[in-house]
């Protein structure tokens, strides 16, 4: 499958989606969101695909959605299209497990669609920030909602406010970021911990994902129900039995997706 605004491939059981408009630092624009789209589609499908990779270029994840298609957009237009949300949600519906690389750039709509992804590794070089405001608007695509669940209110209230952006130590700090490591190793660790995933069971991850998400949608009460319910539910899986039973014979578990 080719694209003229992101980079599809295919290995060892993972994704990877490249997002790919160099001369205009990746933003986000229709075009780019709507191919995403159609990757996404393909890799959710493909039973050869256990984990799913987003990234950008060294010089940037992605700088936001793109300003000169969207400038003169009237209010009409926007909330009448429901601009911004048609595709963009798309990654955060994704069920298979996904991975935001992020080196360089990630704002705005870039730090949004990070923020979709399952968990964020960062290159030393990566800078995150909802620059919205200096432009005259406001993050549209859950950047209020998802950076306060991550950073708290104090820190996502001065970034949404003032514009300013953080380098990838503190946005590891804040807890936005899973992991930091030097730039020139970001993609072969990535390609590992996506590798990683990908070469486990198939439901069992699923499940996990599922259950860490209920996390944000629910009472702990609750979710902490939701997450037994589903570990009894491995235990209807044959992968179960492997995995335990591999353990006990000290050898490596032979998945079996099912
Ligand atoms: C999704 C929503 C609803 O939440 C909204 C948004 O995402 S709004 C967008 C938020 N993002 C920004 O405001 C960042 C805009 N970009 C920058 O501030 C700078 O480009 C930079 C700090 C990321 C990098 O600066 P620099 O290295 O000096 O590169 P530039 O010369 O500025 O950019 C190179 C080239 O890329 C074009 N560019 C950059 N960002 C965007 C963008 N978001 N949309 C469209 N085009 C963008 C920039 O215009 C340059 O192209 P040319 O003009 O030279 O052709």
């Amino acid at each position: 499958m080719t694209f003229e605004n992101i980079i599809l491939e295919k290995q060892d059981g993972v994704g990877v989606i490249t997002l790919h408009r160099p001369k205009a630092l990746n933003a986000l624009c229709a075009a780019l969101i709507d191919e995403m789209g159609i990757a996404l589609d393909d890799l959710e499908s493909d039973d050869a695909i256990g984990c799913i990779l987003v990234t950008g270029s060294e010089k940037t994840f992605a700088a936001g959605a793109d300003i000169k298609e969207m400038k003169d957009k009237t209010f009409q237009q926007a909330y009448g299209e429901d601009f911004i949300t048609k595709g963009w949600e798309r990654l955060s519906q994704t069920r298979k497990p996904v991975i935001a690389a992020v080196a360089g750039y990630a704002l705005g709509g870039g730090c949004e669609i990070a923020m979709m992804c399952d968990f964020i590794l960062a290159a030393d070089t990566a800078k995150f920030g909802q620059p919205e405001i200096t432009i005259g608007t406001i993050p549209g695509s859950g950047g209020t909602q998802r950076l306060t669940r991550f950073v708290g209110k104090s820190k996502a209230m001065e970034l949404c406010l003032t514009g300013r952006m953080m380098d990838a130590e503190e946005a590891e700090r804040a807890g936005l970021v899973a992991r930091v490591v030097p730039a020139a190793e970001l993609q072969e660790e990535a390609m590992k911990t996506a590798r990683k995933i990908a070469g486990l069971s198939r439901p069992v991850v699923l499940m996990a994902k599922e259950a860490v998400n209920r996390a944000f949608e629910t009472t702990l009460a609750e979710g902490v129900k939701f997450e037994r319910r589903l570990f009894h539910a491995t235990f209807a899986l044959e992968d179960q039995k492997e995995g335990m039973a591999a353990f006990a014979e000290k050898r490596a578990p032979a998945w079996k997706n099912r």
